[in-house]
């Protein structure tokens, strides 16, 4: 197996599954980390997902928790993982990759900047909704940032980049440092159903609020960071003001779990929506007034001429 990490794979080019013989049509990169890149090809007319690895043994255990998913979930799911094999690469050596669903959505800052904040609440409870399934079938998905969610159409969320999947219980195996729970001394690195939620909450705001969470990373002495500095910066933005009260409770630990965090997400969307009924624009208002008195009118003169 490889060691280190440089193969290029380039449009055009047939890769071929050394033990399963799966053919699949290079079409281009779509992105790439420090697990591995991850590209777009086509099989049988069919657009998938590949991820070819830089380390065997970390994309076997990304590998192991996708089976593992898969198991838990194979009634009435659509499924994520459609094969793993290993390719020779253009130089000849051998790589470990695996095929998965391909997600045709952008990224979430990507998403929200084109369609608009007034996504973010249906956005958030969707992910919320995903963290909660996740966590229901025993696993924490530890690496939680944007460039980890992906958004399709009407705010379809997928989270992709299963590298730092925890079981409940065990130490979080991979982690980006800004949404870490530990780094802002707001609790242990245990994989817990709370460990994520404070990675939610880090997410809201560097969507929203990302060159003061950079500033934060850049002043405070390691000691210092704290959620009570992440609460005070989404109290003083005007887009997560609204939500500042949930975010408090994010990273303070007090939901018990996703499913009762996504439940005071989505209270907190019906509050706001009741507030936008009320603020019905005053033309409107006038438009359904007058149609109701013309409608009025109508019947009257109807009634009068039959009867
Ligand atoms: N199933 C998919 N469908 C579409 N795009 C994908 C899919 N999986 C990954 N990508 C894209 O490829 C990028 C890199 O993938 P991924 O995060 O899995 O790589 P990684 O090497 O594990 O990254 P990291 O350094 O964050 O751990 C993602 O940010 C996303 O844009």
């Amino acid at each position: 197996m490889a060691t280190s990490f440089k193969i290029d794979l380039r449009h055009g080019m047939v890769v071929t599954g050394k033990w399963k013989n799966g053919r699949y049509r290079i079409e281009r990169l779509l992105g790439e980390g420090a697990n591995g890149k991850v590209y777009l090809v086509q099989r049988d007319r069919n657009w998938f997902a590949l991820k070819v690895g830089s380390d065997a043994i970390d994309l076997q255990s990304e590998i192991n928790v996708l089976q593992s998913i898969a198991k838990q979930k194979r009634q009435g799911h659509e499924p994520f993982l459609f094969d793993v094999d290993d390719l020779y690469g253009p130089d000849g050596r051998e790589y470990p990759f695996y095929i998965m669903r391909y997600v045709l959505g952008s990224t979430l800052a990507d998403y929200l900047k084109k369609q608009g904040a007034e996504w973010f609440p249906l956005v958030g409870l969707n992910l919320l909704g995903k963290l909660a399934k996740l966590h229901h079938a025993g696993w924490v998905f530890g690496d939680l940032k944007v460039e980890n969610v992906l958004v399709a159409d009407y705010g379809h969320v997928e989270l992709v980049d299963y590298g730092g999947v925890t079981a409940v219980g065990k130490s979080i195996r991979q982690f980006t440092e800004i949404y870490d729970r530990g780094y802002w001394n707001g609790g242990s690195r245990s994989a817990d159903a709370k460990y994520d939620l404070f990675s939610f909450g880090v997410l809201c705001i560097q969507l929203y609020e990302a060159k003061r969470l950079h500033q934060l990373t850049k002043e405070l002495l390691p000691q210092n960071r704290s959620a009570a500095e992440l609460i005070q910066i989404a109290e003083e933005s005007p887009v997560l003001r609204p939500v500042a009260g949930w975010l408090r409770k994010a990273f303070d630990g007090q939901f018990t779990d996703a499913g009762d965090a996504a439940e005071a997400w989505r209270m907190l969307m019906h509050r706001r929506d009741t507030h936008r009924t009320s603020a019905t624009p005053a033309w409107l208002k006038g438009l359904v007034a007058t149609s109701a008195v013309l409608l009025a009118t109508t019947v009257f003169w109807l009634l009068r001429n039959v009867l």
